[in-house]
């Protein structure tokens, strides 16, 4: 047989015209094996598929998609598929579903940030990096008295900063640059190295005692990034929520008056509050767990990761699939929620309304094994500043301002605009 030049060209290129196919049509196949694996969803673009048009309000358009294609539904957002899980049948399933607890293998910032905090951990490193923080936590004083006082403390200073302004100011300026300054104060304090004092101490000597383990997540990086975390978890969402509560006292100033009068029925004007003050004070607590389901400030669940094939509601999830849970749809719904749009305090209260009551689908902490830890910390903190403000201050908002309660989004739901409050003592 002989090959000739154009003989040899023309197998190469059949044979180069073979191999792209062969790999397109696997390609295509397995593509298709997949899609057909996944819930229904819109389609995007190719490369970045629906990347493009996700809005700021991601929880209205996600609730919107929803209706279209079902209460799980996906979509490809640039290499990974994004399941999305609304309504509470759904949600509360996911989150008892033990494949469905891990986080996404990328760092947000590569290059800049390599190290994971304990929030970005899947598996074993973060089981051990959440039950270190938690205890460490709960025995240096989280939930302890101790605890209360300091927050007590704080809620003083800040309370004599407020009184000191004669004129009108911006809470919110002050109140940020507040907490920052206490955290800094904090930082700076000397560690004994003996005796565990807080989480800092507490992960050190973890650190030593794992100090010949291979691979073990207790390192300086960590520690770095598990003390950003608190202090970005724990601060901004606070503050956060704090200032929807203000805007909702302003802009309500029935329940301004309404919690008063709870405060003047049971620990009067004088006596600082408790975490116990809790269980008899049925509308204020009413009033809190409202104030986190109309702002919802985290709509849209941490992105979580499908450690295995695993299936909600009948809906397929494959391994590595990224996972979203839709709060948003679970605080707004109105078969769960009478007039959802509504701001209604008493919405929580029971009938002869001596009681607040949180049901299950209340999920602004999330839940399952992966819920906030700092839930019940937010809690005190909430309670305490609500209370000791309103002991103090009838508050309002500058005269002839509309009060808006319109949304921005920037991670969390936040306020598009802060008007400036007048804050006046209670005689
Ligand atoms: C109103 C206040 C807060 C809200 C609404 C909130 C909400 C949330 C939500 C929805 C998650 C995601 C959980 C999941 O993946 O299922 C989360 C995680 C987390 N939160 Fe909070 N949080 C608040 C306050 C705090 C505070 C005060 C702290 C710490 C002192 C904190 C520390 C954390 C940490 C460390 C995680 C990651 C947990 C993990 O991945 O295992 N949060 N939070």
């Amino acid at each position: 047989m002989f090959f000739t030049v154009s003989n040899v060209n023309i197998f190469l290129v059949k044979f180069f015209y073979g191999l792209v196919t062969l790999f397109l049509v696997n390609h295509v196949i397995k593509f298709v094996q997949r899609v057909r694996k996944l819930p229904p969803g819109p389609w995007g673009l190719p490369f970045v598929g629906y990347l493009p048009f996700l809005r700021h309000d991601s929880q209205n358009q996600m609730t919107e998609l929803a209706a279209k294609y079902g209460p799980v539904f996906s979509f490809k957002c640039g290499k990974f598929d994004l399941i999305v899980i609304n309504q509470w049948k759904f949600i509360k399933e996911a989150l008892t579903n033990e494949h469905l607890l891990g986080r996404p293998k990328e760092t947000i910032l590569p290059g800049v940030i390599d190290h994971h905090s304990f929030a970005e951990m899947t598996g074993e490193p973060w089981k051990q990096q959440r039950r270190i923080a938690l205890t460490t936590l709960r025995d240096v004083g989280f939930g302890k008295s101790e605890m209360e006082d300091s927050i007590r403390d704080e809620i003083k200073s800040f309370s004599e900063v407020l009184k000191s302004f004669k004129e009108t100011f911006s809470l919110f300026k002050k109140f940020e640059s507040h907490i920052i300054d206490e955290v800094d104060e904090h930082r700076k304090k000397d560690i004994d190295d003996n005796s565990i004092k807080d989480y800092i101490d507490g992960f050190l000597n973890e650190m030593s005692k794992r100090q010949n383990e291979k691979d073990s997540s207790f390192n300086l990086d960590t520690l770095q990034r598990n003390a950003a975390l608190f202090y970005g978890a724990g601060s901004d969402t606070i503050s956060n929520t704090l200032k929807w509560m203000m805007l909702y006292l302003v802009k309500y100033p029935e329940y301004q008056i309404k919690i008063r009068d709870e405060i003047k029925q049971t620990i009067g004007l004088n006596r600082q509050p408790e975490n116990v003050d809790r269980q008899q004070m049925p509308f204020t607590m009413a009033f809190i767990y409202e104030s986190l389901r109309f702002s919802s400030i985290v709509p849209l669940n941490l992105l979580r990761r499908a450690t295995e094939d695993t299936k909600v509601g009948g809906y397929s999830i494959p391994k590595d699939s990224l996972v979203v849970f839709n709060f948003w749809s679970v605080h707004h719904d109105p078969n769960l929620w009478d007039n959802p749009e509504l701001f209604k305090p008493e919405r929580f209260l029971n009938e002869d309304k001596s009681k607040a009551i949180k049901p299950p689908y209340l999920v602004a902490f999330s839940g399952g094994r992966r819920v906030c830890p700092g839930e019940s910390f937010a809690y005190l903190q909430l309670f305490l500043y609500l209370v000791s403000f309103l002991q103090q201050f009838e508050i309002s908002a500058e005269s002839g301002k509309d009060i808006s309660l319109e949304r921005a989004y920037y991670f969390l739901v936040r306020q598009k605009s802060l008007p400036n409050l007048i804050f006046k003592s209670v005689d």
